[in-house]
């Protein structure tokens, strides 16, 4: 079968805090979009050919467009005949690569929110750029003497970032908004090139999904056909493609990721499949039986389950830096896959693939983001990726161009049932990054008891889904208490739940204090081993989500 080339909006990023989210809203919208490099041009992205390209967004940046090696557009793109949008520093540098002029304006920075007034002729402009087509005033908007005069112009709060600003157009543009400090807030040239001084992405901009949509499907011409089952066909058919007659194994890790990738392949290719789940013996309580039961009973997809608790827990014995449990856990899943692959080939031949859950954020902070590469190390995201040469596996990665909650909505479409689907992320080395310290399988069946507890109660309360995270952890404090007129002499548990959107940042959950309540109850009731409950009101930064 030969795959249909599908429709595209391409964003360039030039550094933006909030490229992404363009990416994401015109996903949204059921448009597809890749996140690309500022400097790649228009050649190697005809290249790519299964998109068939419809526009472009220029996304903001932190740099000045007149800076020395500021970073511009290739002019191909600014002539391809299809349309741009610029936003930000892409509004400037598309004004200034097309003949116009940038200037910093002390006096015009606007930072935060504003409101754009709409200057084009409503009817003859808004028919030719048609950007503002089906905007209507909120009353909000609406001042007295409009009422005076009848006349109504559209005003449309938007959010502002920006220090320079354009003081001079190319030639063919026309000023379509302006704002109460910035004359030129919004530009436009009949063939289709649009600059917004202001950020459409955003939430902050209420309005801005209606306007990028009118990009999209006004200005671009899109179809809205980036859906799931669209996606899925797709990329069954590319797995089938890749693969042919050839085995895949995919580690199964009970979250959400790996599981709807094996999902995806499984459709491509069937028994070609088999999956691997390893228990670690840091689990959660009754997460082995859940993968078993869901994927070889419910799925009938094939399934290997390992017992390594054995393994894992004596190579963990002792060992109490948080970098070097990663590190430990990280070459025993290698070892284990290892042995376990050499086992499976000898029995129905050789394995040619691996299938990881690897998803578009991972990839897009490869290749598109210098910082990402010199950032910091805080801790080692152990990543069973980095299996050994020697296996020379090929990769089957059927989620590379996926966001997460595209790939919960394709879980679901496939089958997954819902509570896998909403299940919270769980670190790789699971809880042994929560049992503080030195681990045991003593101290780690106290915390799966603790966790089950907190998970059971958030969810009883209903606020399982809004948040990004949430779990216990076992302190090696022992404190001093009181129990039936004894003293006790127990552990200190610390509950952390956290709201966030990316993992990157997050703030610790406002849960209620009854929820809080329940939770600490029924911990020192229901496990003796605890006496004392302490919730984590640390946002990350400055801490991070796991506590190890
Ligand atoms: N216990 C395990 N057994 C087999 N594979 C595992 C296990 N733990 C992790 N992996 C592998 O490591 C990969 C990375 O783990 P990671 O936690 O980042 O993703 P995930 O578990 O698929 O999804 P989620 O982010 O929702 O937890 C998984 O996709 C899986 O392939
Ligand atoms: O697969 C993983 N292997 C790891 O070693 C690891 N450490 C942290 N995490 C998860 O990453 C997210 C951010 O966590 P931190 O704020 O603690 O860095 C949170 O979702 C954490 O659970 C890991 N995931
Ligand atoms: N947010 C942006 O894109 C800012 C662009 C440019 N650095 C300015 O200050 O105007
Ligand atoms: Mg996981």
């Amino acid at each position: 079968m030969q795959l249909e080339r599908r429709q595209a909006i391409i964003v360039l990023d030039y550094g933006s805090q909030v490229s992404r989210l363009i990416t994401r809203r015109i996903r949204e919208c059921h448009v597809y979009s890749e996140l690309v490099p500022a400097s790649t041009t228009l050649a190697e992205l005809q290249a790519k050919d299964h998109l068939d390209i419809k526009g472009f967004i220029l996304s903001g940046g932190p740099s000045s467009v007149y800076d020395e090696g500021a970073p511009s557009c290739d002019p191909a793109i600014l002539h391809s005949g299809l349309p741009v949008l610029g936003i930000c520093y892409g509004m400037q540098l598309m004004a200034q690569q097309l003949g116009g002029h940038v200037e910093p304006k002390h006096g015009t920075r606007e930072y935060g929110p504003a409101t754009i007034e709409i200057v084009a002729d409503a009817e003859q402009d808004y028919a030719t750029y048609r950007i503002f087509e089906g905007l209507k005033p909120s009353p909000e908007q609406t001042t007295h003497l409009d009422r005076l005069t009848q006349h109504t112009p559209l005003r449309l709060p938007v959010w502002m970032s920006h220090g320079d600003s354009v003081d001079q157009l190319p030639e063919g543009f026309k000023v379509l908004a302006t704002t109460e400090s910035n004359p030129v807030a919004v530009i436009a040239h009949p063939k289709g090139l649009i600059g917004f001084q202001f950020h459409p992405e955003v939430t902050h901009t209420p309005q801005g999904k209606e306007l990028i949509k009118n990009f999209l499907f006004r200005v671009c011409d899109c179809e809205a056909s980036w859906t799931p089952e669209k996606v899925i066909d797709e990329t069954v058919e590319r797995i089938r493609q890749q693969v042919g007659k050839e085995r895949v194994l995919c580690a199964l890790s009970g979250g959400v990721d790996s599981a709807v990738a094996a999902l995806l392949v499984h459709k491509a290719i069937g028994d070609q499949l088999t999956c691997m789940f390893v228990d670690t013996g840091c689990m959660r309580e009754g997460e082995g039986e859940q993968v078993v039961e869901t994927f070889r009973n419910h799925l009938h997809i094939p399934l290997v389950a390992i017992d390594a608790e054995e393994r894992f827990l004596g190579k963990l014995a002792g060992v109490t830096d948080p970098e070097r449990k990663r590190k430990v856990i990280g070459e025993e899943f290698i070892r284990v896959f290892e042995e376990e692959a050499v086992k499976l080939a000898t029995e129905q031949g050789k394995i040619g693939f691996l299938a990881q859950g690897t998803l578009y954020p991972d990839v897009i902070e490869s290749t598109s983001h210098d910082t990402a590469n010199t950032a910091k190390r805080i801790k080692t995201h152990h990543n069973v990726g980095g299996l050994p040469e020697e296996m020379v596996f090929k990769l089957v990665e059927p989620l590379r161009m996926l966001f997460k909650d595209e790939v919960r909505e394709i879980g679901l479409e496939l089958g997954l049932p819902e509570e896998w689907v909403w299940r919270h992320p769980f670190p790789g080395p699971g809880l042994a990054i929560r049992v503080i310290g030195d681990i045991t399988k003593e101290k780690l069946d106290i915390l799966r008891k603790a966790d089950k507890i907190v998970i059971d109660e958030i969810r009883r309360a209903g606020v399982y889904r809004e948040l990004g995270q949430a779990f216990a952890v076992l302190t090696p404090i022992q404190s001093v208490g009181v129990m039936g007129d004894g003293r006790t002499y127990g552990n200190l548990v610390a509950v952390r739940a956290v709201t966030t959107g990316d993992f990157m940042t997050a703030d610790w959950a406002r849960l209620s204090p009854e929820l809080l309540a329940r939770i600490s109850n029924r911990l020192v009731n229901e496990v003796h081993e605890i006496n004392r409950v302490v919730y984590d009101i640390t946002s990350k930064p400055p801490a991070t989500i796991e506590w190890e």
